[in-house]
């Protein structure tokens, strides 16, 4: 059984025009995906495609101004506002993009143990920091005074120390350089090979294919596909939708073909497929009704005409 499902969720945005009128703008619709103990799932796609906005559904953080539907579930069951404020940073922990989710005012020491729930947190959080390299004088700095390798790894600590099942990283590794990157995937590696689900956001497909099961693409804040890993390689051949096959190719290391055109404004999503407009495949059909989402060939596709 999945850790956490994600069912036809949908999230949407007031924005308020004139006095008290507004406009709803979808900026996630009917969105599907599935994470198990183990196994790490990467989800791409394009800026605004809505990767960020699914991590703060999971963990019931979205603005109030944000109006959802659909039904998140964790261990088999509705993760419910409720739910989520008493598992999250328990059993659900995000590893933030920013270092500035340390408490500026707190110790590094003390920020880690408070996360710790169970047992000695004191001997937790040494052990924690023994492992990740930080060294004992660590404990009483101040965020301000560690580089931004050290905040990182203070960020991860933080999330082992929580013992959460499902462990979310939003952009880990923008900006690094190699070595850097390696040591974060492996942190990522060593959460899934302890049996933790674990979803890593990012931009960076060909860092993340090293240590990725699955991969969900995203397009206009839906999902389009998913794959096995195995499946991104060569000329893209057996990916299943047309946009998971424009951006395999669209990599340096690939052929690099960009495709025309620009993913929809959240205000202005065609009423068919969202991805048909661009999509060379494209058929009358298409235009007309949005597809949902299929199983094919061990993945997913939301594609009518995928084979
Ligand atoms: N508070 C908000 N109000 C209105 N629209 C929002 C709000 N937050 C995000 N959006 C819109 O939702 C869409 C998805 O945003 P999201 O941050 O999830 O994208 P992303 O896939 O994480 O992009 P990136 O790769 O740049 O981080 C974007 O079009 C964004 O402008
Ligand atoms: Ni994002």
């Amino acid at each position: 059984m999945p850790i956490l499902e994600v069912e036809n969720l949908s999230v949407s945005f007031k924005q308020y025009t004139v006095g008290l009128k507004y406009k709803k703008s979808t900026v996630i619709s009917s969105l599907d995906v599935t994470m198990e103990e183990g196994e790490i799932l990467v989800v791409v796609g394009a800026s605004g495609s809505g990767k960020s906005l699914l991590a703060h559904a999971i963990l019931g953080i979205l603005p109030s101004n944000a109006i959802t539907s659909g039904v998140i579930k964790y261990a088999g069951e509705e993760l419910t506002p409720a739910r989520q404020r008493v598992l999250r940073g328990s059993e659900i922990a995000l590893i933030p993009q920013s270092v500035n989710y340390l408490d500026p005012l707190m110790r590094v020491g003390s920020q880690v143990r408070t996360s710790v729930k169970n047992g000695n947190a004191q001997a937790k959080q040494r052990e924690v920091f023994n492992r990740y390299h930080l060294k004992t004088e660590v404990e009483k700095m101040y965020p301000f005074q560690l580089s931004g390798g050290m905040a990182r790894r203070t960020l991860v600590a933080t999330a082992m120390v929580s013992g959460a099942r499902v462990i979310i990283a939003d952009e880990p590794t923008p900006g690094l350089d190699s070595a850097v990157i390696s040591e974060a995937l492996n942190h990522l590696k060593e959460f899934a090979d302890n049996g933790c689900a674990v979803m890593l956001i990012t931009h960076d497909i060909e860092s993340a294919l090293k240590i990725a099961d699955k991969i969900a693409v995203f397009y206009a804040g839906t999902t389009v596909e998913i794959s096995p890993v195995e499946h991104f390689s060569g000329k893209g051949e057996q990916l299943r939708h047309p946009y998971s096959k424009a951006l395999w190719r669209a990599l340096p290391q690939n052929d690099f073909i960009p495709i025309a055109g620009s993913q929809p404004h959240p205000n202005q999503l065609p009423s068919g497929c969202l991805f048909a407009p661009r999509c060379e495949m494209a058929a009358p059909d298409c235009e007309k009704v949005r597809p949902v989402m299929r199983n094919l060939r061990n993945g997913m596709v939301r594609c009518n005409h995928a084979t």
